[in-house]
């Protein structure tokens, strides 16, 4: 029986189904593997028989990932899988941001005790008057899964579209409307949006990327949006754009203790992925990698771990090794194995960044003293005995 451990609530009514071969255990130290969401495991005593965890979404800037790539802990997530979500709620932020729907919403709410409300809403909502999306320009910064869906939406809305993506995927490229004008630089994205919308990762070169000198660059009034992180945007330079008025309006998922106090201004609970569409999807896709590996050793969407597949696992024995990306470890690896006289039927070998992944098949169960050889190699991190 393969243990699981969840930790935060994958979906809203708590199902997850594993199926047959599958416990869930309340320690950690009993687990193979985690599924998770937004718990911060930075700091966190990750026990050694944890060997893979499945983040259900995209982001994973919670997770120690290189440092459990040195443990040879495989790190999966689940792109695209609530991208559509994402999309959505950002439409509806901009749309929210742009026009006085939640103040009209309050003002009737107030004054629901007056007797003579239809006459009055009609003197009070040239208050609530705002802008249209159509033909304003947008920025969108990132242009993967989530991104590329917002620059369509938004050609479809009408609006002239700017993307800025300098490391975009072939994917998203073929997926990209042609109406979305590229462009080269941050800087020239920025100006002169009416709207900037955020969607990279949180990592070294996107941290702060949108500070006093990118607000400075768009329009005035321009409206920003930030469902990607907090950590993107320098807050106290939102702080001063909006209350300047080079901002009229920030829309962020994020409750920070800064944004949360500052003016024109919504702030959600983290709930861009928020549907359970997304929350299934994002379920069905960690859950299914988790298995394949715990089960054949087969590696798909990993972030510390290069992309590695041999199907069912069928022969006598299947084993991986999970090594640092330097020369010579398959050299090393072949001849342990031609010293245990073993005949490997397949072999491969994938890398990606500083790690790399061994993966073989042989006609015979290894001897214990050739699985410990290997485990001795140096630079290697881990040796599974899958089968
Ligand atoms: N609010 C939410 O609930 C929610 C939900 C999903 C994702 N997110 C956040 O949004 C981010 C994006 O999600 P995604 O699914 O589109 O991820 P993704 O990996 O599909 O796309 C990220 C894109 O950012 C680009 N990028 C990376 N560095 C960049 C840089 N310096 N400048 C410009 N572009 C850069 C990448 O090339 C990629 O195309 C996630 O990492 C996560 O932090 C938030
Ligand atoms: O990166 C993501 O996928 C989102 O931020 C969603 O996070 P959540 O799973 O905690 O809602």
């Amino acid at each position: 029986m393969r243990k699981i451990k969840i930790i935060d609530d994958i979906t809203k009514d708590g199902s997850v189904e594993f199926g047959p071969g599958y416990e869930f255990v309340e320690e950690a130290q009993e687990a193979d593997a985690i599924l998770m969401r937004s718990t911060d495991l930075h700091g966190y005593d990750l026990p050694t028989s944890i060997r893979a965890i499945a983040r259900c979404g995209a982001g994973v800037n919670n997770i120690p990932v290189d440092d459990y790539a040195r443990r040879g802990v495989v790190v999966f997530n689940s792109p695209g899988a609530n991208a559509n979500a994402v999309k959505e709620m950002v439409l509806c932020m901009m749309i929210l941001s742009s026009r006085g729907v939640v103040q009209s919403m309050e003002w009737v709410r107030q004054n629901a005790d007056d007797p003579d409300i239809m006459v009055d809403a009609e003197k009070v909502k040239k208050a609530f008057v705002g802008q249209e999306l159509k033909d304003k320009r947008v920025g969108v910064i990132g242009l993967g899964n989530v991104g590329s869906k917002v620059a369509n939406a938004c050609v479809q809305l009408g609006m002239d579209v700017y993307g800025y993506d300098p490391f975009i995927s072939v994917e998203h490229a073929w997926e990209l409307s042609r109406d979305v004008q590229r462009v080269g630089t941050l800087e020239d994205l920025c100006r002169n949006c009416d709207y900037l919308t955020l969607h990279v990762p949180s990592k070294a070169d996107t941290v702060g990327m949108i500070g006093a000198d990118q607000l400075a660059l768009l329009a005035p009034g321009a409206i920003l949006i930030n469902f990607a992180r907090e950590t993107i945007v320098d807050e106290d330079a939102v702080s001063d754009a909006l209350h300047s008025g080079q901002l009229s309006w920030f829309s962020t998922d994020f409750a920070t203790p800064k944004t949360v106090l500052m003016p024109n201004t919504y702030v959600t609970t983290h709930s861009g992925a928020g549907t359970s569409e997304a929350e299934a999807n994002c379920a069905d896709m960690a859950i299914s990698e988790l298995k394949d590996y715990l089960e054949n050793g087969n590696i798909a969407h990993s972030v510390n771990y290069p992309a590695c597949s041999m199907g069912k696992a069928r022969a006598a024995s299947r084993i991986a090794c999970l090594h640092a990306n330097v020369p010579n470890m398959i050299g090393q690896i072949t001849a342990i194995l031609a010293k245990d006289n073993a005949n490997v039927q397949r072999m491969v070998n994938e890398s990606a960044g500083e790690n790399a992944y061994t993966m073989f098949d042989t006609d015979e169960h290894l001897e214990q003293s050739t699985i410990e050889a290997l485990k001795q190699i140096p630079a290697v991190y881990r040796v599974r005995v899958i089968k």
